[in-house]
């Protein structure tokens, strides 16, 4: 692991590092914001999951979280979307909803994907280790969370990847990758045709099942040009309904898709961590 950048934030400190990844096949770049209590010992820690077309710098450049995360004494950690670099397929037509950038958090079963399309393992294995181990995070008290394709991501994983996290929570999230383009796309290429592998990689159909009852909190922008085509948020509502899941999903008037959205939310959503880690 090698460190390639860092910048004093709010009295902690913003970290970037490279690494090879064995579950990706590749180097990975990640960041790692780590507030000032970590200087005195283990802090909990939040993942952030980002969406479509981004890195990990999106978030820490973006959202401006590193300061309710100073306050709450909250480690962020935020991996890129896909595996990168040479010998890494992409669409083949270069689309941004497809491929580099797009990894959407499954582990890829078809060629030429699954030689490096697992971001399921690298976030909650690979990178979770890997943190846990060289940094003064406390593992056992780790929360969730991301936006859009990184909102499908947080929710799935939070629900299949049984103890590991304690909350989670979305902006925007892709609801049922299966009933939306971008969705179908991604399922489709990386896992084949099995509508039941599928099924694992859905919010809507997990939620519905009878699940371990995370606390989880949904914000969604009604101005979002995304809305209605692609992230469908009454199916998270219909699923949580019909499930008894407690669901907290706020629609917020006026906010469309952009990181504007998420640095108006941040801080409820690190507040809303940390009074459960
Ligand atoms: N084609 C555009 C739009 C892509 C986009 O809106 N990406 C979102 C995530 S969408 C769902 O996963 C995003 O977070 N973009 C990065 C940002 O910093 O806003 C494009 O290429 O940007």
């Amino acid at each position: 692991m090698q460190k390639i950048a860092e910048n004093r934030c709010f009295g902690g400190r913003q970290l970037r590092y490279s690494h090879s990844s064995s579950a990706l096949g590749c180097d990975m770049n990640f960041s790692i914001y780590l507030p000032p209590q970590a200087e005195r010992g283990r802090v909990p820690v939040l993942y952030w999951l980002s969406g479509l077309t981004c890195t990990d710098e999106n978030f820490v450049t973006k959202a401006g979280a590193q300061r309710y995360a100073a306050e709450h004494g909250l480690a962020i950690v935020a991996p890129d979307t896909s595996p990168r670099g040479e010998g890494v397929p992409d669409d083949p037509e270069g689309a941004w909803d497809f491929g580099l950038g797009a990894g959407f958090y499954v582990n890829a079963t078809q060629e030429p994907w699954a030689a490096h399309y697992n971001m399921r393992d690298y976030v909650v294995s690979e990178l979770f280790t890997l943190v846990g181990a060289n940094f003064p995070v406390d593992s056992a008290r780790a929360a969730i969370s991301g936006h859009s394709m990184g909102g499908h991501g947080a929710i799935t994983i939070a629900l299949t990847a049984s103890g590991r996290f304690r909350s989670v929570s979305a902006f925007a999230p892709i609801s049922s990758p299966m009933r939306c383009p971008w969705g179908r796309k991604a399922l489709a290429a990386y896992l084949g045709d099995e509508i039941r592998e599928w099924e694992n990689y859905d919010s809507s159909v997990l939620l519905g099942r009878d699940t371990e009852q995370l606390p989880l909190l949904v914000d969604q922008g009604d101005a979002d040009d995304f809305l209605d085509e692609q992230l469908k948020p009454h199916l998270l509502q219909q699923a949580a309904d019909s499930s008894g899941y407690p669901l907290q999903l706020r629609m917020q008037t006026g906010y469309d898709h952009s990181y504007f959205f998420i640095a108006s939310f941040i801080g409820e959503h690190i507040a809303f961590h940390a009074a459960n880690l």
